[in-house]
């Protein structure tokens, strides 16, 4: 098996999918950056810049079925140009994956072949594990194994506490409270970081990813090295939103995809946050109350007799008004896609001669 591509996270899995390809001459690939049906992928010619072959983009049905970060593609390379043409995808041993909210049901793939995805929760008052537990589903979903790191262990006093709470919610997940800023519990991680295997960081913002991809891959050393060698070529800074080899053999995606991932869980974060106003809003006489000027309604009845706090009640409206705006934009951003994709077929029938 070719060692370069090994340490890309070729595998017997994708090996056994591949063959008839190879016997045509075709090469493969992996996706390490995606933007705007243009990618750039991993060969053994070096990075290529990729685009779908039109036999590809003619029978994708849908979003599912182009590229994605992650992904293995056959592809033909022209190393001269740096360019590659994607005929292929290989099957994706997992997948992460965000569905269209409103009408669209249609799949967005963010992330494809992790192994495993760091499940990060900081230990402060990030802390939640009701949160915990939509994320080990959505890992469990993707088919890549969880880990779950707990972050900024230096910023609790109970870690011992801590660590068997989330072992009751996570039976069988490997857990690991570290500290990026102190360097701390890192040596941990290694296992999951080897020669070729893919790692996906999951977590709400602020919980610290940013900190530990750069203790990880120890980018400021190589900043570093970059100044003195005088080599203002590549920009290290920039492949931090992509799949990227570190240091020690293992590969690190991070998409703002899968970032976002974040967002589609935020709908019921947001019930959780606010139990209490929930609650009280299901004991409202009329079950579509606006909670403004309606008979019956049991938070006005609330904030009246000083039960429910009233900015706490605002801050749930700002919230739940800036839901809906994320989910209106969302919508939009899907519909738009959606109109694009049935141009370009139409087009492309279009340019197809009937056969007669
Ligand atoms: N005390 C402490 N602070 C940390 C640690 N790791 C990260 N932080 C701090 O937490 C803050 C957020 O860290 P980031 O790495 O930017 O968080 P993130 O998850 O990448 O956030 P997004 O980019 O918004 O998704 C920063 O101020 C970090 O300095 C840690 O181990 N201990
Ligand atoms: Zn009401």
């Amino acid at each position: 098996m070719n060692q370069y591509l090994k340490s890309l996270g070729w595998n017997d899995f994708f090996a056994g999918h591949v063959s008839p390809f190879i016997e045509q001459g075709f090469e493969v690939g992996r996706i390490a950056l995606e933007h705007k049906r243009l990618y750039r992928i991993l060969t053994e010619h070096g990075e290529l810049l990729g685009e779908v072959s039109g036999k590809l983009r003619y029978e994708a049905a849908g979003r599912e079925d182009y590229p994605a970060v992650g992904d293995w593609v056959v592809i033909s390379a022209r190393p001269h140009e740096q360019k590659a043409t994607i005929h292929a995808i290989l099957p994706r041993k997992s997948k992460f994956s965000r569905k269209a909210a409103g009408e669209g049901v249609e799949e967005q793939i963010v992330a494809t072949n992790v192994d495993t995805v760091f499940l990060v929760n900081a230990l402060n008052n990030d802390y939640n594990l009701r949160r915990l537990e939509r994320y080990l589903i959505l890992a469990w979903e993707s088919g890549a194994s969880p880990v779950i790191v707990l972050s900024k262990s230096d910023l609790c006093d109970d870690l011992e506490n801590k660590i068997a709470e989330v072992e009751s919610v996570a039976v069988g997940v490997p857990v690991h409270a570290i500290s990026s800023e102190q360097g701390e519990g890192l040596d941990a991680l290694a296992p999951y970081l080897g020669e070729g295997k893919t790692v996906a960081l999951l977590g709400s913002s602020g919980v610290g990813k940013s900190t530990l991809i750069n203790r990880l891959s120890g980018r400021n050393v190589q900043l570093v090295k970059e100044v003195r060698e005088g080599d203002d070529r590549g920009r290290h800074t920039t492949t931090h939103r992509e799949l990227f080899q570190l240091p020690g053999g293992g590969l690190m995606i991070d998409t703002p995809g899968m970032r976002e991932l974040q967002l589609w869980e935020g709908d019921e974060g947001f019930r959780d946050a606010f139990d209490d106003i929930e609650t009280l809003a299901a004991q409202c006489r009329f079950s579509d109350c606006l909670h403004a000027k309606e008979p019956g309604c049991a938070i006005r009845l609330a904030i009246e007799e000083g039960t429910l706090d009233r900015s706490r009640f605002d801050s749930y409206r700002k919230l739940q008004r800036e839901l809906a705006h994320q989910a209106r934009k969302e919508d939009a951003r899907m519909r738009a896609a959606e109109k694009d994709k049935w141009k370009k077929i139409n087009m492309a029938l279009r340019q197809t001669k009937p056969k007669r």
